[in-house]
């Protein structure tokens, strides 16, 4: 194959593999099998060993993993990445749409979503191009951890609007891959991860890509940190807009007209906990308007317009046998 052939060929492996990376791990709805995807990834890697000055930034091939990184550079927020007041009954519930209703001086509506255990990411597009991943860090500078987000298949290379936009969320490891995970180092006689978000962290913190592209790691983007030359009015808005670029947002976030609504959904999940296939540790309630959000606006180190219901840790009773029963 010549280098004008390879170049066809791997723009045209590129585009596939990006789409069929979307409809896998954005969607959880696969398109072709794995053998399929692993053959074009294997011919795609093949053409970029022969012809290593086409390789592009973007190449899914970086989901596997480059070299290992000296240390991690850090990252100044632009936008302080802050943390959530909590919740842990329905009066301070009450108290935060009370608080909130008098601040904004009418009643607002709100939106729900589960919040994730694991470990708060920004990502950075420009031109609708991944450049950039940072941790959350002490809220105000963070660790530049690109590469190891580049082997989140979940996390796309490329939007599908080519737009400037710093969104955040959080990546996790599923349940499944945490069990799996430890079972290997239990084998190895290496000491097991305590939970998932550790898991999380300790993939993503460490300085070799190559050990985050076999962790199985995902992501559930939350919120619109910052956009070039365009409003949206809610936080629902927001969601739904991420989700039509292709980023991944997490299905069961709801919009709740009042605080009622909002305690009931918090009620429904406590014990639907066990089912997901990630760990959640409560609810994350936002003041969906973001004029109002703009109105309460922050503390020192929290927003006014959001607060996180804690449910209380789920009671994980270790047998004589090793095994977890989630009581
Ligand atoms: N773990 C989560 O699933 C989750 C976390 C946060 C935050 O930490 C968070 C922090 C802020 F300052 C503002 C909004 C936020 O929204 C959030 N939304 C979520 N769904």
């Amino acid at each position: 194959m010549n280098r004008i052939e390879a170049e066809k060929k791997l723009s045209q492996l590129r585009d596939k593999l990006e789409e069929y990376g979307y409809h896998y791990y954005v969607l959880d709805n696969p398109i072709v099998s794995d053998a399929d995807y692993d053959k074009m990834m294997q011919e795609l890697v093949t053409i970029e060993n022969e012809f290593p000055e086409l390789i592009t930034e973007d190449s899914p091939s970086v989901r596997v993993g480059g070299a290992p990184l000296p240390h991690f550079e850090k990252v100044e927020h632009e936008i302080p990445m802050l943390s959530l007041g909590n919740a842990f009954n329905e009066q301070d519930l009450r108290d935060f749409d009370r608080r909130v209703t008098e601040g904004v001086g009418e009643p607002v509506s709100y939106a729900c979503e589960l919040k994730i255990d694991g470990l708060a990411v920004s990502l950075k597009y420009e031109k609708g191009r991944f450049i950039l991943g940072a941790t959350r860090g002490d809220g105000t500078t963070g660790e530049n951890i690109t590469n190891n987000l580049k082997t989140v298949r979940s996390i796309p290379m490329r939007l599908k609007e080519e737009v400037d936009i710093e969104v955040r969320g959080e990546a996790f490891m599923p349940k499944q891959s945490f069990e799996k995970l430890n079972e290997a180092k239990r084998e190895a006689s290496e000491e097991p991860f305590a939970n998932p978000r550790n898991a999380a962290a300790g993939s993503l913190r460490q300085l070799d890509p190559k050990i985050a592209a076999k962790r199985n790691l995902d992501i559930f983007l939350y919120s619109v940190a910052q956009i070039k030359e365009k409003v949206l009015p809610s936080h629902t808005e927001a969601l739904a807009y991420m989700s039509k670029l292709g980023l991944k947002t997490n299905k069961e976030a709801k919009h709740c007209n009042n605080i009622d609504e909002v305690i009931e959904y918090v009620e429904g999940w406590l014990d639907r906990r066990p089912h997901l296939s990630y760990e959640i540790d409560g609810i994350v309630i936002k003041v969906d308007s973001l004029e109002a959000q703009k109105k309460l606006g922050f503390t020192a180190k929290s927003p006014r317009w959001a607060i996180a219901f804690k449910f209380p840790a789920e009671e994980v009773v270790t047998t004589l046998e090793g095994i977890e029963l989630s009581v």
